[in-house]
């Protein structure tokens, strides 16, 4: 495959089915980053692609799924999951033997069983889910940059073909993606952790509010910063995510139910709750996380913290709300940054700036004048009129060192986290 079509090129023809925000992405990256010789999209919206093809977003648009997929080495399926077996059944004639079929849908024990017992026989699947993306929709909400640096997910299987596999992986890879290889119903379980539940927790959240009657619009009105965090997602496609619901069921009831229980334990918590026997030094003990089973009553919310001597009993039955709240806030801020800890380590500043225009183009600037590459970058947290906090990401320690000391030397604000 890797053929000698032009020094970089890893693919001739890689054809893409759905050029909506991660297909749309895909395609930007694929292109902009020359790294197949072709790149030809089909969306079942002319619309889409019309700006497709005007915003580079992929070399050629096609009338139709099977001539997209004529003379393509890769496939890309990045429309909703539920859509795939439909879309197999009508390329599957036209691909070539050899041909690598690949996703980007977030549910994987499903697709990999529906899509691998339907491919004709010389081809092969390989399941990927990008753990990026956002809560728009269409290819509007495409962006040349979106994978950049993202953690992709692949899910080979014992009936996954290696070299397949590694022909996907090299093309995730040149595109600037992380590859995470896990089982795909591993990875079921574990987005069904970190990001279909909460989903439908942002959901919950919505919908309480919007049953919250007479006081609804003011409560909207004060909405703060941690409501609009917690619920950005609710504003997700509901097509997309009653597929993803329907794919991984199993998994998300699973965790509904630990996420009940949790906030049945919460609620008791505070239904006792009595401050007269709050121990200081225990909350902040248990915030130092010397403590031992800060959780709530029987079971406990995560791991609990190891190591310490003290009585756990004695804690659950005097102090449980502020010891679940303590370990929480020690289990978040243990969280390391984005893609910390199972990839090759983003060494991370912290930038407390003005709120004045242009801050963000002078950070870029003094580090830009020394050869120091932002890898990534987050805005933390930002109040019009109350500066904000920024979050960079280097690729090596060095880097965020240097970043540090230039920074500083500029008169802003910065730590080394
Ligand atoms: N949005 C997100 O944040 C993420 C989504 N995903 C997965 O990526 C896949 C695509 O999601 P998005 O890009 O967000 O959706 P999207 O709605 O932005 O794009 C889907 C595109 O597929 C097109 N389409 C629908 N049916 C089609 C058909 N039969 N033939 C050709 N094109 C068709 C639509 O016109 C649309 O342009 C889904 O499977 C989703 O689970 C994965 C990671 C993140
Ligand atoms: O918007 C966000 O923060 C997301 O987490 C988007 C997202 C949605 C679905 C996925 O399968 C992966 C990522």
């Amino acid at each position: 495959m890797m053929d000698g079509f032009g020094e970089r090129s890893l693919f001739r023809r890689v054809a893409i089915i759905g050029l909506g925000v991660i297909g749309g992405s895909l395609g930007m990256a694929l292109t902009q980053g020359r790294v197949v010789e072709e790149v030809v999209g089909f969306d079942r919206d002319p619309a889409t692609l019309e700006v497709a093809l005007a915003t580079h977003t992929v070399h050629r648009i096609a009338t139709d799924p099977v001539e997209a997929v004529r003379g393509a080495q890769v496939v890309v399926l990045a429309t909703p999951v539920s859509l795939y077996p439909a879309l197999l059944a009508q390329i599957g004639p036209a691909l070539a033997p050899g041909t690598i079929v690949t996703d980007v849908g977030s549910t994987k024990r499903w697709v990999v069983e529906t899509m691998s017992s339907q491919l004709p026989t010389g081809c092969f699947f390989v399941g990927g889910h990008p753990m990026a993306g956002s809560e728009k929709r269409g290819i509007e909400g495409a962006d040349r940059y979106l994978l950049e640096n993202a953690v992709y997910v692949l899910t080979p299987d014992e009936h996954t073909d290696p070299e397949a596999l590694a022909q996907i992986e090299g093309l995730v890879m040149a595109i600037g993606a992380r590859v995470v290889c896990l089982a795909p119903a591993e990875h079921d379980h574990v987005v069904a952790l970190v990001s279909h539940l909460p989903h439908m927790v942002a959901v919950a959240l919505m919908e309480t509010l919007g049953a919250s009657g007479e006081h609804r619009s003011m409560a909207t009105m004060l909405a703060a910063g941690g409501f609009r965090d917690t619920t950005r997602i609710a504003a997700g496609d509901p097509r997309m995510w009653c597929d993803i619901a329907w794919t991984n069921r199993e998994a998300l009831l699973a965790v509904i139910d630990q996420y009940q229980a949790s906030l049945a334990r919460i609620a008791e918590a505070i239904r006792t709750y009595d401050p007269k026997r709050e121990g200081e030094a225990a909350t902040e003990a248990a915030a130092d996380g010397a403590l031992p089973g800060v959780g709530v009553g029987s079971g406990s919310l995560g791991e609990p913290c190891r190591g310490g001597s003290g009585s756990s009993s004695e804690l659950s039955t005097t102090n449980k709300l502020s010891a679940v709240l303590a370990h929480a806030r020690q289990a978040r801020l243990a969280i390391p940054g984005r893609a910390k800890g199972v990839l090759p380590g983003i060494h991370e500043v912290i930038v407390t700036v003005a709120d004045e225009p242009g801050i963000i183009g002078k950070i870029a600037q003094i580090l830009g004048a020394q050869a120091i590459n932002i890898a990534d970058i987050e805005i933390l947290r930002v109040r019009e009129g109350h500066g904000g906090t920024i979050r960079l990401g280097f690729a090596h320690g060095h880097e965020a060192d240097l970043a540090v000391d230039y920074l500083r030397d500029a008169g802003i604000i910065v730590k080394r986290i």
